[in-house]
């Protein structure tokens, strides 16, 4: 995926600003950044929620920016929401469902393919479960089945470790590497559990106040000036950083 100069205000604010980077195709990528420096707002912005205002997105050569949040799924690319917003009121299993029917009409098709999906995420047994009874780990392992129902060659993960145990998060990184290595499958994750970033990017972005203030390997990025600068500089600030957000050393360990 090609990003270029992508800008989105929100009335006066200017949430994302000129951003530009590239996630080539099988790549684990890693947007980080304090908390309001814009990562869901690219992350909307790539997944349809709405269009930039300025620059543009391609997907292998085709431009997406602007398309309709389905038109985007269709075109391979799935997403995981922040606030985890499943159906509530259906099983674990019929959420998955839904998800793998963008991808065929095929009822029988939709459902093996949403438990094989479970089976590899840990949730088989609790297919039959109603989402809201799921604990939080459990909601977030379902999140990703739903968006890797849909079929994606290129997988928007918005903070799936945030609420997870170390052990927890461990297991997800797994999952994911794993994932990747098998399908080639093609990852973006905003992230501010920094266990998680470190042990799953080859390359990351990092943003603050809605611009690219760095981006590299995970080796030079956590010793690039700019960034120690933003993520130091906020522990003196008077007000404190919200959970597993800014003000920690982005070397950290789960926050
Ligand atoms: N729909 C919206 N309407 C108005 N302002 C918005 C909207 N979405 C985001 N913003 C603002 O844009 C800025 C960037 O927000 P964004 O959610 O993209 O940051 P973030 O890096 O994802 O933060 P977090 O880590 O807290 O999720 C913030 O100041 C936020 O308040």
């Amino acid at each position: 995926m090609a990003v270029r100069s992508i800008g989105k205000r929100f009335r006066g604010l200017r949430a994302v600003s000129d951003v530009t980077f590239d996630v080539p195709a099988g790549a684990i990528h890693a947007l980080i950044g304090p908390n309001g420096a814009g990562k869901t707002t690219c992350f909307n912005m790539i997944a349809g929620v709405f269009a930039p205002d300025s620059g543009t997105i391609a997907l292998d050569d085709r431009p997406i920016a602007g398309l309709r949040p389905d038109q985007i799924c269709a075109s391979g690319i799935g997403r995981t929401f922040q606030i985890v917003k499943p159906f509530m009121g259906l099983t674990v299993e019929d959420n998955v469902t839904i998800g793998a029917l963008a991808r065929t009409r095929h009822v029988p098709e939709a459902r093996e393919a949403a438990r094989r999906l479970l089976r590899d995420l840990g949730l088989d047994d609790r297919r039959a479960k109603l989402a809201a009874n799921l604990t939080l780990p459990d909601r977030k392992r379902l999140e990703v089945a739903r968006a890797l129902a849909t079929g994606p060659r290129l997988l928007l993960l918005d903070e799936v470790m945030a609420g997870l145990r170390p052990t927890e998060t461990d297991q997800m990184v797994a999952f994911l590497k794993d994932l990747n290595a098998r399908t080639g499958i093609t990852i973006l994750l905003i992230e501010h559990v920094m266990r998680a970033v470190m042990a799953l990017s080859q390359h990351i972005v990092v943003l603050h106040h809605g611009e690219k203030i760095a981006e590299g390997t995970p080796h030079d990025v956590t010793r690039d000036p700019a960034v120690l600068e933003v993520y130091l500089g906020q522990e003196d600030a008077s007000s404190p950083p919200r959970s597993g957000g800014g003000g920690r050393r982005p070397e950290g360990e789960a926050t």
